[in-house]
């Protein structure tokens, strides 16, 4: 007999209880790889962008793996010349949240650097989309994994490409050849301009 069964003092833990916390262990110990796309075409950009990434960091549950070279863009989806230029970035996470609290902290992001909704694609102070979480698919409109515009954006696959150059779209392919197809134009790289990592 065990020193838990032969003090009295200590009660059963019931089975429910066991597997609940045991599913939550599971969960920390196996945090999931998430990929998120970052762009600002209002403020001061690259301040904002690595204010997000900080942001993203001090969540509890996630850790900011990788940062990817900055890219000065083209506003895709509106008309030429209706809107300032973008900077684009895009970092690899690990994190141990679900795909629904990673999406909240995204948009509590946004929120804290006066993201303004007006109009679809409209100017931003920043933009946080998540890419990818694991492998995960799903056509849910609140959370659309992978994006469900990520195979039509080099403004996304050209930063991705450069941090992981073997990953893959589910659904899609590799980023390699996505990017191939769609090619680079209005996608500059500004190696002036550099994010950090967060220490
Ligand atoms: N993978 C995803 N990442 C971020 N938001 C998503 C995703 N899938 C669905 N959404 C939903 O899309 C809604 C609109 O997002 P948002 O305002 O950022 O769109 P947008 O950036 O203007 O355009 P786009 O979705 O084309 O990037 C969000 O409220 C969110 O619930
Ligand atoms: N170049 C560029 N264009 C966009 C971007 C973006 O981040 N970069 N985001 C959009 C909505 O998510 C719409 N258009």
């Amino acid at each position: 007999m065990n020193a838990t069964h032969s003090d009295p003092t200590v009660q059963p833990v019931p089975a429910s209880v066991v597997e609940t916390v045991d599913a939550a262990d599971v969960t920390l110990s196996n945090p999931k790889r998430a990929v998120i796309a970052l762009g600002a075409n209002l403020g001061n950009r690259l301040e904002t962008l690595q204010g997000a990434i900080d942001a993203l960091e001090d969540t509890p549950g996630v850790r900011v793996k990788a940062v990817s070279p900055v890219y000065e863009t083209e506003p895709w989806g509106v008309a030429p010349g209706s809107q300032p230029s973008y900077l684009n970035a895009v970092v690899v996470v690990k994190t141990t949240l679900p795909p629904s609290s990673l999406l909240e902290r995204a948009h509590a992001v946004e929120e804290a650097f006066h993201r303004v909704r007006e109009e679809r694609w409209g100017a931003r102070t920043i933009d946080v989309d998540i890419v990818a979480y694991a492998d995960v698919v799903s056509d849910d409109p609140v959370l659309t994994l992978p994006h469900p515009r990520a195979h039509q954006r080099a403004f996304v696959l050209a930063p991705w490409h450069d941090v992981e150059p073997e990953a893959r779209l589910a659904g899609h392919g590799p980023v390699a050849e996505l990017l191939a197809e769609i090619g680079r134009t209005g996608v500059e790289p500004r190696p002036d301009l550099e994010l950090r990592l967060p220490e």
